[in-house]
């Protein structure tokens, strides 16, 4: 790359985001920091700034917004707070690439922004895209404008572009291929899942599991929703309606497979029976240094597999009966524009009162599949922003309200 990128981060404090600065640290030569943005960790986020110096800095809550900008003074940088400082930052920061890596459908407003800006998205934000559907993708203005950072995801974009695959927002063209013409070799995508720490439990195991369990992922050192939600395959089911988004390959041509090593992020199925898996280490520096840099490689973003030393990878079904929420989610997207808002609603709210002590782990879904089961849909033509957020926000309700009629079969909560 030749002149510097400008970079704006939303979710710097977060595990993404903390990543993406190391990643940023360690090629000064392809990056410049524009704009950092955070929900509440106002310590955290004046270190990243005095250290990278960007032109704005946004913090969500109003409280921990005090004394940010005193403590920011000298540096010339503006400072915003509120809910509106990521969407606003997505907007105006005239960055080249925007990273979202903020958490939960809060997200969908900034990643609208970012696209509306003409910036580069650089999409870890799952929930926006899986929540928003159309909305986002009409949001597209050029072919690729969204990079997708989640490891599957990257993994599928690398292994597209072995093969002739001329769709979807994140339409992967072979280098030097013209016009897009909606062509594709592709006959299914595989996303690998660790299977969370409650791989091989059954039904009644699940019942009795506690915040604490949840939050111990086998691979990876994540937030404490996307932990929650690996631990319940939500995770691999919003994943797979982002794959069916960014790629435009329909919903039953998109498989699951446990791997619990988690080496293999995701695999390609071409019409001629060749499969193309992307490999790597279980970490997340490569998938979001190719979100920075994408389509470039950087140089030694991390260390590669070690092949000297003896390995096994393993491979087994997902067990869909005691972890259903694949399949829900599957029937939610093609059920109508607005039932996945309502299926991400509804597990935001469920995932929250699971670690407040007032649900039990196999309550998350439940309370989800019960929301979906009464939510009428809206159709595509239908569905505005005003909409997606009426019915997410009708779905919380809904969710609260499930919630308080359930006695947890655990008690205590991990926050
Ligand atoms: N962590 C990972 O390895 C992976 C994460 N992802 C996805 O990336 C996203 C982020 O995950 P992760 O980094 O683990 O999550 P974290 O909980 O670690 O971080 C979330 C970040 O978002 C910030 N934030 C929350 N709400 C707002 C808001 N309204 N405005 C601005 N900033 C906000 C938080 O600020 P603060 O801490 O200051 O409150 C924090 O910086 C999720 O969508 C997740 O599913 C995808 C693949 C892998
Ligand atoms: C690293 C990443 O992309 C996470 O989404 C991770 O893949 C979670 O893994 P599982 O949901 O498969 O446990
Ligand atoms: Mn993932």
């Amino acid at each position: 790359m030749s002149t510097p990128r400008r970079v704006a981060i939303l979710g710097s404090t977060g595990s993404i985001g903390i990543q993406a600065l190391e990643v940023i640290s360690a090629h000064p030569e392809s990056f410049r920091v524009v704009a950092l943005c955070a929900g509440t960790n106002a310590a955290l986020l004046a270190e990243q700034a005095r250290t990278f110096r960007p032109e704005l800095v946004g913090i969500r809550d109003d409280d921990a917004a005090k004394g940010l900008a005193d403590q920011l003074k000298g540096l010339g940088a503006e400072v915003l707070s509120g809910v509106e400082s990521a969407e606003h930052i997505a907007a105006h920061s005239q960055a080249d690439v925007v990273l979202n890596a903020v958490t939960g459908s809060i997200g969908l407003k900034p990643t609208l922004a970012a696209l509306r800006s003409g910036a580069t998205l650089a999409l870890a934000n799952k929930e926006s895209l899986v929540v928003g559907g159309a909305l986002v993708q009409q949001a597209v203005q050029r072919p690729g404008q969204v990079v997708p950072v989640d490891s599957e995801h990257s993994a599928l974009a690398q292994a597209l572009a072995s093969g002739r695959h001329q769709k979807g927002v994140c339409a992967v063209p072979r280098p030097g291929e013209g016009e897009l013409t909606g062509e594709t070799e592709v006959a299914k995508l595989i996303l690998t899942a660790s299977g969370g720490p409650f791989r091989g439990w059954t039904a009644q195991d699940l019942a009795a599991v506690t915040p604490e369990q949840a939050l111990k992922h086998p691979n990876f050192a994540m937030g404490v929703m996307v932990t929650t939600n690996s631990a319940t395959m939500v995770n691999k089911a919003l994943e797979v309606v982002e794959a069916h988004l960014l790629f435009d390959v329909p919903l039953e041509r998109i498989d699951t497979v446990i791997h619990p090593q988690q080496y293999i992020h995701s695999l390609v199925e071409f019409h001629d029976g060749s499969t193309m898996a992307q490999a790597g280490p279980p970490r997340m520096l490569v998938p979001i240094a190719l979100g920075l840099s994408w389509p470039d490689r950087l140089h030694k973003v991390d260390s590669p597999i070690d092949w000297t030393r003896p390995m096994s990878w393993e491979f087994e079904p997902l067990d869909h009966g005691a972890f259903p929420a694949v399949q829900l989610a599957k029937h939610a997207a093609a059920a109508s524009a607005t039932h996945m808002a309502v299926y991400n609603a509804a597990n935001e709210q469920a995932v929250e009162a699971f670690h407040t002590g007032r649900l039990g782990f196999t309550g998350i879904v439940a309370t989800v599949e019960q929301v979906l089961a009464q939510h009428t849909g809206v159709s595509q033509s239908a569905a505005d922003l005003d909409t997606v957020l009426g019915a997410e926000e009708w779905a919380r309700q809904a969710a609260e309200a499930l919630i308080a009629r359930t006695t947890p079969t655990v008690s205590g909560g991990a926050r």
